[in-house]
């Protein structure tokens, strides 16, 4: 395995009075791909958002422990939250680009943060795209609306938009789940393509999808983590009977 770059900590966390979170120990070691599997609501999604404060924006929730990334305690006094999210990417479920131009999807993180030249924005869209495996496909429209792109150049391109800002992690919210096969398939194989350069966590419904593109797995019951293995090991001989009742497909 990797070293660590995200230590979780005895964390928990409440909506209000629920208790969704249940003292959480996890590593999670960089450059390679961390899949999330376990039942609906089972809390795969809210400790996905732990990682980069998404659930601030949730009233009501609370949370002990720590999360630290880097060595960094991420809920401490002094992290900023808007460097954690330029360090920690997010993409969703749904592709959400913003009803602008594909170039300006892209460029959005980085006019944010302060670039303004446009030799540097052009070489960091292109670079993006590259990246996100939708460049030969938009590079002669850049200037089109992005909403006038398939859904599955739609998640690419908030891939790319991701990656604009140069994160070290990303994390993808059953990424795939809204797109047909062919599409998945893509954002499948561009995430292998990634795993190297980037620290992937991913959450995803699809446990062939975990085996086909993660190294490392984690399966979560009832706000739990029961097991976290390397992938193989997780699919082959897991140590936990609720594991190998839901990989055998006894439930969930
Ligand atoms: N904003 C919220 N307020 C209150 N409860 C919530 C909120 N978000 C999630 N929950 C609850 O927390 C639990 C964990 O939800 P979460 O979405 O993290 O699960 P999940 O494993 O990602 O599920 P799914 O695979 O269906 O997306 C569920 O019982 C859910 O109803």
């Amino acid at each position: 395995m990797n070293d660590s770059v995200i230590r979780i900590d005895k964390l928990n966390l409440y909506y209000e009075k629920f208790h969704a979170l249940k003292h959480i120990n996890l590593d999670i070691p960089e450059k390679t791909v961390t899949a999330f599997i376990g039942p609906s609501g089972c809390g795969k999604s809210t400790l996905l958002r732990t990682l980069n404060r998404m659930n601030d924006m949730i009233p009501g929730t609370r949370i002990e422990g720590t999360v630290s990334i880097a060595g960094q305690d991420i809920y401490g006094d002094t992290m900023e939250v808007e460097m954690l999210r330029k360090q920690v990417g997010m993409v969703f479920q749904q592709p959400n680009p913003f009803p602008k131009s594909i170039y300006d999807n892209v460029a959005y993180g980085p006019r944010l943060h302060g670039i303004r030249q446009k030799d540097k924005l052009d070489e960091l869209v292109e670079q993006s795209l590259r990246q996100a495996a939708l460049w030969e496909e938009v590079k002669n429209f850049l200037k089109r609306s992005a909403l006038s792109l398939s859904g599955g150049q739609q998640q690419r391109l908030c891939i790319a938009r991701a990656l604009a800002v140069q994160p070290d992690i990303l994390l993808m919210d059953e990424a795939t789940s809204a797109l047909d096969p062919i599409s998945t398939m893509k954002i499948e194989e561009l995430v292998q393509e990634l795993r190297d350069t980037y620290t992937i966590v991913m959450v995803t419904h699809n446990m062939h999808q975990a085996a086909r593109v993660s190294g490392r797995t984690a399966f979560f019951l009832n706000g739990v983590v029961v097991e976290a293995a390397d992938t193989e090991t997780m699919f082959s001989t897991p140590q936990d009977s609720r594991t190998e009742d839901y990989i055998s497909g006894r439930f969930g």
